[in-house]
């Protein structure tokens, strides 16, 4: 079941969740309650067009990390829309098939201040900004002074958390605690899988 109604604002988080973490889940949430968005989706995309050739826990087990990790949460949507699309994942195809499949929702691209340089050369960069809102918020060391120029960007003030995966893959590999960095239920289900070891 969609946790967005026709007509609702929808808030998507693209990434590679390998693994979801605590710092995207309070960034979601907060998005999902503190600005005019009905509900945030986690779009989990196989394969990332700048992460080509990292270490990546197969897509189903990420998905199924972050399916974990919002249960109960009923402004929160995991999507594996992008499974089923060609690879690597290009976020302005996610988009326009997620319009197609939801003509009636507006879609807002949730975007951490890391990724804002980049974005120029994201496929067809234009079009997600001629076409979508774009919700900034801060990253750690990142300076986006002058972004929100485009109008269709706006800058959040969203808590920020220095916490990565690659953080907690590290972690995980020296046996060290990622507790409360991740939900319990991750925790566990990385513990169980041996994930990363
Ligand atoms: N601590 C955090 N707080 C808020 N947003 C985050 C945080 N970590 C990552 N993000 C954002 O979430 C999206 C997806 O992130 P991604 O899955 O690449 O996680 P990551 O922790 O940055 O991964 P990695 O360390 O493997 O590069 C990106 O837009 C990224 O900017
Ligand atoms: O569409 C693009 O050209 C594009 C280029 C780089 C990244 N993205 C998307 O942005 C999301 C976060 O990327 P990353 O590399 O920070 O995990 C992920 O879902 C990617 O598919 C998309």
């Amino acid at each position: 079941m969609n946790t967005a109604t026709p007509g609702k604002k929808v808030g998507l988080l693209f990434g590679s969740f390998n693994p979801i973490h605590t710092g995207h889940l309070i960034l979601a949430n907060y998005m999902a309650t503190h600005t005019d968005l009905d509900a945030v989706w986690l779009v989990v995309s196989p394969q990332s067009p700048f992460k080509v050739g990292q270490e990546l826990l197969p897509e189903s087990q990420r998905y199924e990390l972050v399916q974990l990790a919002i249960v109960g949460n009923s402004r929160l949507q995991a999507l594996n829309i992008e499974f089923e699309m060609p690879k690597p994942s290009y976020t302005i195809d996610t988009l326009d098939e997620l319009h197609r499949r939801h003509p009636a929702y507006r879609f807002v691209l949730l975007m951490g201040e890391d990724n804002l340089p980049g974005l120029p050369r994201w496929k067809h960069a234009e079009r997600i900004l001629n076409e979508h809102e774009v919700y900034v918020y801060p990253r750690p060391g990142v300076d986006i002074t002058g972004v929100n120029a485009h109008p269709g960007v706006k800058v959040v003030d969203a808590p920020l958390l220095d916490i990565s995966a690659t953080f907690i893959r590290d972690c995980v590999r020296e046996h060290k605690s990622i507790r409360y960095l991740v939900p319990d239920a991750v925790e566990a289900r990385i513990e169980q899988g041996g994930f990363w070891r």
